[in-house]
């Protein structure tokens, strides 16, 4: 058969020409595959990243701008040792972060409220509350009633405005966590405390300004089921340190704060978290709480 050796000599060389031409194929495969390993090590290394206690992963860097994330983890049974409340009473645990749901001019609006507020009073240490519902304002080693304290002045302090975007921003981050978790958002009431914060680097004076240490919401503040944190200034730009930290058994994981961000999570043990320290600058952020028992429930504040 004529055909036979023909094809089987084009056969060959088109065989050696194909080796000869996957010859450099190879290298690129090679070379784009090293790449591609050293940009996931790269990219590795810079969010997980050793320290003395462990590895730490960052969940939200300030430079993203995050729609949505959210991590479910198992319930911790801290919810057990509490009345149920069925459609709230967390069955689904876990955290989310969101940038989306507060604009940048909302919370600098916010931090206004909080700057003015807290301009009246200041703790002598580092770590300085306002809480609107209640009054309560650091001022020096204690906290005053600002409502008490100013009377009917407290009208040129705040504006019904002011509380009308309190209101509003309360009402959109309680319908995002009932979202999350997949409950009625009627079935969650705002609880306290639920206050501004303002820390800066200064040394502590009483235990009040000691933000730092590991704790568990439930634990700390007893009615919370739902914590939830609105940042009001940003990392690396207002301030440094000040990352929020979920201390999990196998690693930490750290939301830097960013103006207009939302966090938010399960209040019980499964969410042990801590502040770092605010090294320079001053961190802004509001604590709003929610519980599913309605005996715990507060309203939204009003102007006196
Ligand atoms: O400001 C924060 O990032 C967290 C505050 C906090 O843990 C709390 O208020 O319980
Ligand atoms: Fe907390």
């Amino acid at each position: 058969m004529a055909a036979g050796p023909d094809r089987g000599g084009r056969r060959h060389s088109s065989a050696k020409k194909s080796r000869g031409q996957q010859e450099p194929r190879w290298g690129w495969l090679k070379a784009a595959f090293l790449l591609s390993a050293a940009a996931i090590g790269g990219l590795l290394s810079w969010s997980y990243l050793g320290t003395e206690d462990g590895v730490t992963e960052v969940l939200a860097r300030h430079s993203e701008n995050l729609q949505d994330k959210f991590i479910e983890i198992p319930c911790s049974e801290d919810y057990d040792g509490h009345k149920r409340f069925e459609g709230c009473t967390p069955r689904k645990c876990g955290r989310g972060v969101t940038d989306a749901i507060i604009t940048r001019e909302e919370a600098e609006r916010i931090r206004r409220i909080a700057e003015r507020g807290l301009s009246l009073g200041g703790s002598d240490g580092g770590a300085s509350i306002l809480d609107l519902h209640s009054g309560a304002l650091s001022l020096g080693k204690h906290f005053v009633n600002l409502y008490r304290y100013f009377g009917d002045k407290i009208q040129d302090i705040f504006t019904e405005e002011d509380f009308a975007l309190y209101r509003d921003v309360r009402r959109r981050v309680q319908q995002r966590i009932a979202q999350a978790f997949g409950i009625h958002s009627a079935s969650m009431y705002l609880t306290k405390p639920t206050f501004f914060s303002r820390i800066n680097n200064t040394e502590a004076k009483t235990t009040h300004d000691e933000y730092w240490h590991p704790h568990v919401d439930k634990v700390t503040y007893g009615s919370f089921d739902y914590t939830s944190l609105l940042y009001l200034s940003d990392y690396a730009e207002d301030f440094g340190g000040g990352q929020f930290v979920f201390m999990d058994a196998s690693s930490n994981k750290t939301i830097e704060p960013r103006i207009g961000r939302v966090s938010f999570f399960t209040s019980g043990s499964e969410n042990l978290h801590r502040v770092e320290k605010v090294h320079w600058g001053t961190r802004y952020a509001i604590t709003i709480s929610f519980t599913c028992n309605p005996d715990h429930g507060i309203g939204d504040p009003v102007l006196p």
